[in-house]
């Protein structure tokens, strides 16, 4: 059977998305998400992507790292999904509902409420999530942030001098987070703009992530470094993050749409 599929990003964090809204697909396991996300032997991307229907939202986004492992949150993904919807919709995610207005050249999702306790992020034990006393190779005293998926930001003075391709896989596998986490590495550059790069959980460097840039923007926030409104910088491009006096993000920025194409189901079963 062949499947079709899109390709979008968002600033370069990119996915294939499997819309079965109207038509189901077969079962999507790890193994299969995994094959598919190859950049090697398969179509590759960062995430793989399925809409599905929803009963109390317009529809389910279901979101699984290139390494196959299924998660709450993407917030490029939500951006580029809200393009590809066309309209104002009600998301249903893992990590509850989200509202997304898709714009002319890319989409604000509500990111909803960041959850800052211990045992929210989650870690191993207790501890301040605001400034942890914990470190690794020169990266010291992080701060953790739940939006929807777990994040720790370290502020440094230069982010791209970080090496984040050696750091990142110990960090996200260190036994403090029981789920693993997004590594952030942060430069405040003034207070309203942050520098950022990202090691995701299960798919490593990517040109951007957008919930790690809300992650950031609210832990520099709550730092005090940075106003409540923040350009954030990626290598892929800029989001504007908003953190509202009822403490919701807002998250603004571009979203893509690559090509359209079709698959082999068997040649990843
Ligand atoms: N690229 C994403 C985040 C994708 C999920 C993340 N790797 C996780 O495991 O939580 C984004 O734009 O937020």
């Amino acid at each position: 059977m062949r499947v079709p599929f899109i390709k979008m990003h968002g600033l370069g964090n990119d996915f294939v998305v499997l819309d079965a809204r109207r038509e189901a697909i077969p079962a999507v396991t790890s193994m299969i998400a995994a094959r598919i996300a190859d950049r090697r032997t398969g179509i590759g991307c960062d995430q793989l992507v399925i809409l599905e229907p929803a009963d109390a939202a317009d529809f389910r986004m279901r979101i699984l790292n290139a390494d196959g492992g299924e998660v709450e949150a993407c917030g490029n993904a939500t951006r580029a999904v809200s393009m590809l919807h066309g309209a104002s919709a009600t998301i249903e995610t893992a990590a509850g509902l989200l509202r997304a207005e898709p714009g002319n050249d890319g989409a604000t999702v509500d990111m909803g409420i960041p959850r800052f306790e211990w045992q929210d992020i989650p870690l191993a034990y207790a501890m301040d999530t605001l400034a942890m006393p914990v470190g690794w190779d020169g990266l010291e005293n992080p701060a953790a942030v739940n939006v929807g998926n777990p994040h720790v930001v370290f502020f440094v003075a230069d982010c791209d001098a970080v090496p984040l391709e050696s750091l990142g896989p110990t960090i996200e596998h260190d036994p403090l987070f029981p789920n693993r986490i997004n590594v952030n590495v942060a430069t405040v550059e003034n207070r309203t703009r942050i520098r950022l790069r990202v090691w995701e959980r299960g798919a490593g460097l990517t040109r951007a992530c957008g919930t790690g840039a809300c992650a950031t923007a609210v832990a520099a926030m709550r730092r005090g470094l940075v106003d409540r409104s923040v350009e954030v910088k990626l290598p892929g491009g800029v989001l504007q993050i908003d953190w509202g006096q009822d403490e919701r993000i807002a998250m603004t920025g571009p979203a893509t749409e690559s090509y359209r194409g079709t698959f082999e189901w068997d040649h990843f079963a």
